[in-house]
């Protein structure tokens, strides 16, 4: 069997006594509460999946792999690990000290001795990390909500994270690789996904296997994936499901709890290292591996081939084969699937990218039978409900006076009326009295404000309701955000209410712009704090212009042309 990646397996958990022990005197230690990421990452650094690694990296391999993919001992590493804490936390602790690594619930599962408190440059971690600073890129996003300071150190864990889904597909490095020893699979390719898998990924993991001449590891990644992807559940059933489509007994499904960076090339190669430990030999790089897609100008953030050739580069030292697969595409003429690379000069080929079969899900339209078995498509439906079932948002957004809680009581009006449909409110004024309560209008305020309500209108609409928002919702950003929280579950529309700044004024019905304008009340949007007319909202509406009925009337006749109402 391949050796760990730096040739020995770690194993950070104390022995049952020492951890008893260690768990009762950690009431007396300081605590850091560790966030999903940190989570994930501590349960792989225990694990030995993340071996060599023993804790959380110290300035010097940080620095070391920032600037030159390697720990500071010249050993192979992609990307930082690094345990992030807010400066308050940081002050309060000394190098030297013992810390105990909790989660939310208070729960001890390791203890970090730390070697080191560092300020790391997120900004050059950034452009050497994902190659781009722009805070649209997922991982980059992460890192500017990361605290400021990073505790480095050893961790010995306590405790084993308990897991209740998922139970017969866990399987810990040093288990995975004494099952394969037991089963005599000497030669493994491991395949990582996040997505569903449909034929065309089972031609290509068949054809991987076929070309080592060994077993496959599927090996599907259930901790943080990409905002929007489908549910870890949900592709899970999948997986099981596909497992029917392969030779018995020659494949290994099992769950990794890993949280993704998507860092796209370096991704790909930590992503390599990882599935050594886990005993693989050979891993599968398709295009675009772990990248996050393309940018706002719609610019890929990596170029297609670059996660295969930074993997190739290292394939040497790693001890591992990287199967390289261009994508498979169905040939209605063969009846099968081909590699896009063996394709015949004018050969005709079907293909459906992610977001066209996302568009036929939500619009409820057949998916074709070459592209996905059919139990994989009747999981996916029961995930994406069809639209008279599916849940949305309706957002307005616009300035104070401009009509948006008028026009949205005639809307949940006319919903109720003619429709089944379950329809909750969450208007501006009213959120702010609850939900909202105590917060203010500075910009964070406002911010925080609109992702309360958005999550509340998620929860709404994964539960197939319908949410109308009508905060003002200043901020492009702000909306974007709840836009991407709320169509992880379903439909999302965005109403801008755009009555002219001297209309809302003349309006006044609160006596809030005379007050404004006297300067009594500050920051007042439109008057003197910004509003961000929306680009592209899905429909704009003056809000002088027509009757609150006829408005609302608009909104309908786009829920039914998306068929969410009948
Ligand atoms: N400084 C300032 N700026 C804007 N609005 C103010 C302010 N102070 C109080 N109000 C009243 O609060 C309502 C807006 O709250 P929202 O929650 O919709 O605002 S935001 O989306 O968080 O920006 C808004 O209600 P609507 O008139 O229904 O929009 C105002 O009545
Ligand atoms: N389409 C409309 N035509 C005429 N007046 C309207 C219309 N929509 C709202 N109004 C009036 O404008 C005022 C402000 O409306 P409101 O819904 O409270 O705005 P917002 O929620 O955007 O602050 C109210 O007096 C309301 O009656």
């Amino acid at each position: 069997m391949i050796e760990p990646h730096g040739g020995v397996l770690k194993d950070l958990y104390l022995p049952d006594a020492e951890a008893l022990d260690a768990r009762r005197a950690s009431g007396a230690l300081p605590g850091v509460v560790l966030g999903h990421r940190q989570l994930c990452d501590l349960e792989l650094l225990l694990d030995g999946a993340f071996s060599p690694l023993e804790g959380f990296m110290g300035e010097a391999d940080y620095e070391a792999v920032v600037e030159g993919l390697r720990l500071f001992d010249g050993t192979l590493w992609p990307v930082p690990i690094v345990l992030d804490v807010s400066e308050d936390t940081a002050v309060s602790l000394a190098t030297g000290e013992d810390v105990v690594l909790r989660d939310i619930q208070g729960t001890a599962y390791a203890v970090l001795t730390v070697s080191d408190i560092f300020r790391p440059d997120t900004a050059r971690e950034a452009l050497a990390v994902y190659g781009t600073h722009d805070p649209h890129h997922p991982g980059v996003a992460d890192l500017l909500r990361r605290g400021g300071v990073c505790l480095g150190g050893r961790v010995r864990g306590v405790q084993r994270p308990a897991h209740y889904d998922f139970t017969d597909l866990r399987a810990s490095p040093r288990e995975m690789r004494a099952w394969f020893a037991g089963r005599g699979w000497e030669r493994v390719v491991a395949f990582q996904t996040r997505n569903p898998l449909h034929r065309a990924h089972v031609e290509l993991t068949r054809r991987a296997m076929e070309a080592v001449g060994g077993n496959l590891l599927l090996h599907p990644v259930v901790g943080r994936t990409r905002d929007g992807d489908v549910d870890t559940y949900t592709r899970v059933r999948c997986y099981r499901a596909l497992l029917a489509h392969y030779p018995p007994d020659t494949v290994k499904l099992a769950v990794l709890p890993l949280a993704m960076r998507m860092a796209g090339p370096r991704e790909a190669l930590w992503h390599a290292i990882i599935r050594k430990n886990y005993g693989a030999n050979f891993f599968i790089v398709g295009r675009d591996h772990a990248g996050p897609g393309a940018d706002a100008s719609g610019r890929p953030y990596y170029e297609p081939l670059a996660a295969q050739a930074l993997v190739q580069a290292h394939a040497d030292e790693l001890g591992m084969t990287v199967v390289p697969f261009a994508p498979m595409v169905y040939s209605p003429g063969r009846q099968a699937y081909v590699s896009s690379e063996e394709l015949r000069t004018g050969e005709v080929v079907r293909d459906l990218s992610g977001t066209e079969l996302r568009k036929l899900l939500r619009d409820g339209a057949p998916i074709p039978e070459w592209f996905t078995y059919p139990e994989v498509e009747a999981i996916l439906r029961q995930r994406f409900p069809r639209p008279q079932n599916r849940g949305c948002a309706i957002f307005f957004t616009g300035l104070s006076g401009a009509g948006k809680s008028t026009i949205a009581r005639a809307l949940m009006a006319a919903l109720l009326e003619n429709t089944a449909r379950q329809v909750s409110m969450l208007d501006g004024d009213e959120v702010r009295k609850t939900l909202s309560a105590g917060l203010g209008f500075s910009r964070a305020d406002r911010s925080a404000n609109i992702q309360r309500i958005a999550y509340v209108a998620s929860e709404i609409v994964r539960h197939g309701g319908i949410a109308i928002c009508a905060p003002i919702a200043p901020y492009a950003d702000d909306r974007a955000a709840a836009r991407a929280l709320v169509e992880a579950h379903g439909d999302f529309i965005e109403v801008h209410v755009s009555t002219a700044l001297d209309v809302c004024e003349a309006r006044d019905t609160k006596g809030l712009y005379a007050q404004a304008r006297s300067g009594a009340l500050k920051h007042f949007t439109g008057i003197s704090d910004p509003y961000e007319v929306p680009e592209a909202p899905d429909l704009r509406m003056d809000g002088a212009a027509q009757t609150p009925i006829s408005l609302a009337a608009r909104i309908v006749g786009v829920l039914r042309e998306r068929r969410l109402i009948a």
